[in-house]
């Protein structure tokens, strides 16, 4: 099978084209671990196929390292696009990409006929998801408090149409995020587990975060994430409409354009190396 590494802000994918590649459905789970076992396979955050699409330009089909599927990915969708322009599955510099029934539409900047970076129009964010009731019916924000491991932690629920638990903390840096992230994953609270990111604001228009990612662990970098972290950010007025998170890997833009009620994500999108491995 032939594929491709890719990253966004260092948040690691596998990617193969499933015009070309085709693996059954059964066996995709599996698959998906051994390819992502840093040790034992390529190595990754888990794999996307590109596939056909009757509803939009492209499918993205996403799986998180653990085999499990996950219903968005921000950093992920950037990687699709440079994917189907460089490899000239598409002359066009504006397509849309589905993911789990979700359109999302993406603007390419492009220089030296290779796309550099993506700007996504992420959609609106949902905040009274079933299983992550956010915003009361006048529009206030219910920001809750959980306990996990004996310590009562505030956050803010938003889905991006996969769900994320944004808390603000003073210091990120020094959080044992692979003792604490496992259990806000697994939390009673969350039936389809969580993503959940920890966020130091800076001010009006920065911030920090780390994310603990369900499914795969810690990354350096989510961009649903993100944009869920500004979305609760915004809601609890702790910033303006159009800031800038900082991650591991590298930074993000991002924008919610209130008036519309769309989450605008714009940031950068590599290829690290293309190989084929034996399946
Ligand atoms: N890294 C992604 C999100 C990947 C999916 C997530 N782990 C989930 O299970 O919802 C991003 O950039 O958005």
């Amino acid at each position: 099978m032939e594929f491709t590494k890719m990253h966004g802000c260092g948040n690691d994918y596998i990617y193969v084209n499933g015009f070309t590649e085709e693996v059954s459905a059964r066996k995709k789970p599996e698959l998906v671990r051994r390819l992502s076992d840093r040790h034992f396979g390529i190595g990754g955050d888990g794999v996307i196929f590109i596939n056909r699409s009757s509803q939009a330009d492209f499918e993205m089909e996403m799986y998180n390292a653990d085999g499990s599927r996950a219903e968005m990915c921000g950093n992920g969708i950037r990687c699709v696009a440079k994917y189907v322009y460089d490899k000239s599955l598409t002359d066009k510099t504006s397509v849309s990409v589905i993911s789990s029934g979700q359109i999302k539409y993406l603007d390419l900047i492009i220089k030296n006929v290779m796309v550099k970076a993506v700007k996504v129009n992420m959609g609106s964010p949902i905040l009274k998801a079933a299983d992550i009731p956010v915003i009361s019916e006048n529009e206030e924000v219910i920001s809750e408090m959980i306990e996990v491991e004996g310590k009562v932690y505030e956050m803010t629920c938003v889905s991006m149409g996969n769900p994320h638990a944004v808390v603000f903390m003073e210091d990120v840096e020094n959080l044992d995020i692979e003792k604490i992230g496992p259990y806000f994953e697994n939390h009673v609270r969350f039936p389809n587990r969580v993503n959940t990111e920890f966020v130091k604001v800076i001010d009006r228009n920065t911030v920090q975060m780390r994310v603990w990612e369900r499914g795969t662990g810690e990354t350096l970098a989510c961009g649903t994430g993100a944009c869920a972290t500004v979305v609760a950010c915004i809601l609890n007025g702790l910033t303006e409409e159009e800031v800038t998170v900082k991650l591991l890997g590298g930074k993000l833009h991002i924008r919610w354009d209130r008036r519309e009620n769309l989450v605008y994500m714009t940031g950068p999108a590599e290829t690290v190396f293309e190989g084929e491995i034996e399946i």
